[in-house]
């Protein structure tokens, strides 16, 4: 069988780097090529801390994608630069798998259109670590007979986006089973602004930074004598590689977006 081509963007970032472990430690996977802002023309392993692989790195994703021949593209970068590395994925035939968080769902729904019209697959998961789905969902049960909600996501102090993107999916999961509630007092102020945290048809997301965090989230329920706390915690990056490693074998079977790993799980 031959082996899965697959490109990764953001190969020095917390994440990026895990990825290209995995890929440089999966039988089946090989690194074609990297995309990089900073070191255009090297060779993955004269970068500092690199696994000693020898694909070429580019800066210009298009000379990439034309240069070399990839079944799928890893993005782990920032917002903008993941929809415009997926964009232009899918119009080169390569099938993009997407960690990157905080896409609007405007550009979710241009993806959705341009992978079915080019008949690819896409995966963009908010959270690649399978406890954290299954938190996601817990909480989605759990919201069916608990409307008071809050959600308290923690992450390192260098996350670019708040809230993260598995609270903005876990919010968006709540939403489909929670008919709209203002939570709190009727008549409750913020006398410092932000206090109750941003607001999701009347649910709260409360986001901390903090160095010394990976990833953690705790979602809240109350009710009348009860709480309920569904709660998950990535202590390091290789907790996402599982979800990683699926998502790229999947990718390859489907011909439309997919958002959320829950949606692969049996
Ligand atoms: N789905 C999931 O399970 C997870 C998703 N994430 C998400 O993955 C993304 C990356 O996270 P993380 O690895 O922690 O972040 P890092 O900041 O460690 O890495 C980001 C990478 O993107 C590169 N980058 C930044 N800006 C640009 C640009 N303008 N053009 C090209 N490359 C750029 C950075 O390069 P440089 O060093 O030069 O700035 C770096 O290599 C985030 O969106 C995060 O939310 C994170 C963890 C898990
Ligand atoms: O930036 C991070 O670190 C993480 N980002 C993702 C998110 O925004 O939810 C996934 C995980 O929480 C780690």
């Amino acid at each position: 069988m031959s082996k899965t081509r697959i490109i990764v963007a953001g190969p020095r970032g917390r994440m990026g780097l895990e990825a290209v472990k995995l890929v440089a430690n999966e039988e089946d996977f090989e690194l074609v090529a990297a995309i990089d802002r900073k070191y255009d023309g090297y060779i993955v392993k004269d970068i500092d801390g690199m696994p000693s692989l020898d694909a070429p790195v580019y800066t210009d994703v298009e000379a990439c994608f034309e240069a070399v021949e990839a079944d799928v593209l890893i993005d782990l970068t920032i917002p903008e630069v993941g929809y415009k590395h997926s964009r232009l994925a899918l119009e080169y035939g390569i099938r993009p798998v997407v960690g990157t968080t905080g896409f609007t769902k405007d550009q979710l729904n241009e993806l959705q259109q341009l992978a079915e019209g080019k008949g690819l697959g896409i995966i963009i998961a908010p959270n690649f670590a399978v406890g954290a789905v299954l938190m996601m969902q817990f909480a989605k049960m759990a919201a069916k007979y608990f409307p008071d909600v809050e959600i308290i996501e923690r992450h390192h102090d260098q996350k670019l986006d708040a809230p993260s993107g598995t609270a903005a999916k876990t919010a968006e999961l709540i939403q489909e089973v929670r008919h709209e509630k203002k939570q709190g007092h009727e008549n409750e102020t913020e006398t410092i602004e932000g206090a109750r945290g941003a607001d999701v048809d009347g649910m709260r997301i409360h986001s901390v930074r903090l160095p010394g965090l990976v990833a953690h989230q705790e979602v809240m329920f109350g009710a009348s004598g009860q709480t309920l706390t569904i709660k998950h915690d990535s202590y390091n990056r290789e907790s996402f590689m599982s979800g990683v490693k699926l998502c790229v074998d999947e990718v390859q079977k489907i011909d439309t977006l997919v958002y959320g790993l829950e949606n692969l799980l049996q």
